[in-house]
């Protein structure tokens, strides 16, 4: 109807409304939803269109409809690891418990091994919140290396990391990882490295510093996804379109910054995500919890890993209820929709006492709610 309404709005009045926030943004909602309009005129290609346009004009994303495209059957002829490996690069002294959420929440939702490479401090912490997660205490701070040490130091730290590196369906980078300026300089070789092997990464936290302050590292590799909280997005909107956040024209603003770092997806987060590869942008508007303890954005960041690995099988198997190519913002949907289903039922629960470890135990349910193992 919005559509409709601004494309009949006569000229005159387009004329005299062509500065005004609320014509930009509906001339952005045309273009961006351009091939929906075009395939309302076909009607073959109007039953293919499949997950990317169902809500019509409305940018929410029907993401139930994408977690049951894109949640593999339990299969009793696949073997371990077809379902997932997730690697989580965050861990140090002061936080231990971001990349155990992270990672745990991967395996919860279905991915069989979650890997979390970590600082020594960090590991054995790490180790003994789970025996489910393999824990590899191989990331070094500034104040354990001495300046000379330094080259060899991070050389061994990338022998471990890519070691392993071409077993994981996706990175997730960040959570928990710390500022310290050796550790940052060794996760920028390790992200390098990832897109060589062209694994898929999210990026959150601490990650997002990183990537904020040194562009280059993701620009232009379709396989990254951002979850920035409103903090973090404040610094990538400053960094990279050098202005302040614009609510008004919240869509526009978020689909440039992701054209403008040549691609990627990012995933908005706040009291709806907003989820843009720079294309197209949508939204998930799930009622979650009103709770806003800290762990919640840890817990999204390897749910995106787990559902954005799914993704890229379901599209390369050619799945035919899928007709978006991008994984990334297939995964984005799906995680972010998981997330606040599981968060609503918790705090249903729990009220004021929900913490993260509370949501991360109805992941589960909230998953087999939408799609029930057969
Ligand atoms: N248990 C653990 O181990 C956890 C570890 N974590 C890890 O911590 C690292 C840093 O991540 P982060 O999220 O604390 O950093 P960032 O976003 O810069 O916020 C810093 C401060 O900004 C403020 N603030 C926040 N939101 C705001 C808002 N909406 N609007 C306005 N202000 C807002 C608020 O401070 P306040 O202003 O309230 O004093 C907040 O404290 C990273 O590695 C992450 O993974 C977390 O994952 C949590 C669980
Ligand atoms: N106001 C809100 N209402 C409902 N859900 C929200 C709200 N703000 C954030 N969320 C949801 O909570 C999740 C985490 O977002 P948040 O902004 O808290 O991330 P974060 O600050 O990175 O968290 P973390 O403490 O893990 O670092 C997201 O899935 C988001 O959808
Ligand atoms: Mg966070």
């Amino acid at each position: 109807m919005l559509i409709k309404h601004g494309i009949n709005s006569g000229f005159g009045a387009i004329y005299m409304l062509a500065s005004s926030p609320v014509l930009r943004r509906q001339q952005f909602l045309i273009r961006s939803l351009g091939d929906y309009s075009d395939q309302n005129t076909n009607t073959h290609q109007k039953r293919m269109q499949g997950i990317q346009f169902t809500s019509g004009a409305s940018l929410e994303a029907d993401a139930e409809k994408v977690l049951r495209a894109i949640t593999p059957t339990l299969d009793p002829n696949r073997h371990k690891g077809q379902a997932g490996k997730i690697a989580v690069i965050g861990g140090c002294r002061e936080y231990t418990g971001a990349p155990y959420f992270a990672a745990i929440s991967a395996l919860k939702i279905g991915a069989d091994l979650s890997h979390v490479f970590c600082t020594k401090d960090a590991a054995s912490v790490i180790k003994s919140y789970s025996p489910e997660l393999i824990v590899h205490p191989v990331l070094e701070e500034s104040y354990s290396v001495r300046d000379d040490e330094k080259g060899v130091i991070s050389g061994k730290v990338l022998a471990e990391v890519d070691k392993w590196l071409e077993r994981f369906d996706c990175l997730v980078i960040g959570p928990g990882l710390g500022r310290d300026p050796f550790l940052l300089d060794c996760v920028s070789k390790i992200i390098k490295l990832a897109r060589q092997s062209n694994v898929p990464i999210v990026i959150d936290g601490d990650g997002l510093f990183l990537v904020t302050n040194s562009l280059d590292l993701i620009s232009g590799y379709p396989l990254a996804v951002l979850t920035p909280n409103v903090n973090e997005y404040k610094r990538l909107v400053q960094k990279v379109l050098s202005c302040e956040v614009n609510d008004e024209e919240a869509h526009e603003q978020l689909v440039s910054l992701a054209k403008r770092i040549g691609g990627v997806t990012i995933l908005r987060k706040g009291k709806s995500d907003f989820i843009s590869d720079g294309e197209t942008v949508k939204s998930v508007s799930i009622y979650g919890s009103p709770r806003r303890c800290g762990g919640q954005g840890d817990i999204l960041s390897g749910s995106v890993a787990v559902f954005l690995s799914w993704a890229r099988h379901a599209i390369r198997d050619g799945d035919s209820s899928i007709s978006s190519k991008n994984p990334a913002t297939l995964g984005c949907i799906a995680g972010s929709a998981l997330m606040r289903k599981a968060a609503s039922l918790a705090f249903e629960n729990k009220k004021r006492s929900t913490l993260t470890t509370d949501i991360i135990e109805y992941l589960g349910r909230s998953l087999e709610d939408i799609c029930p193992v057969r």
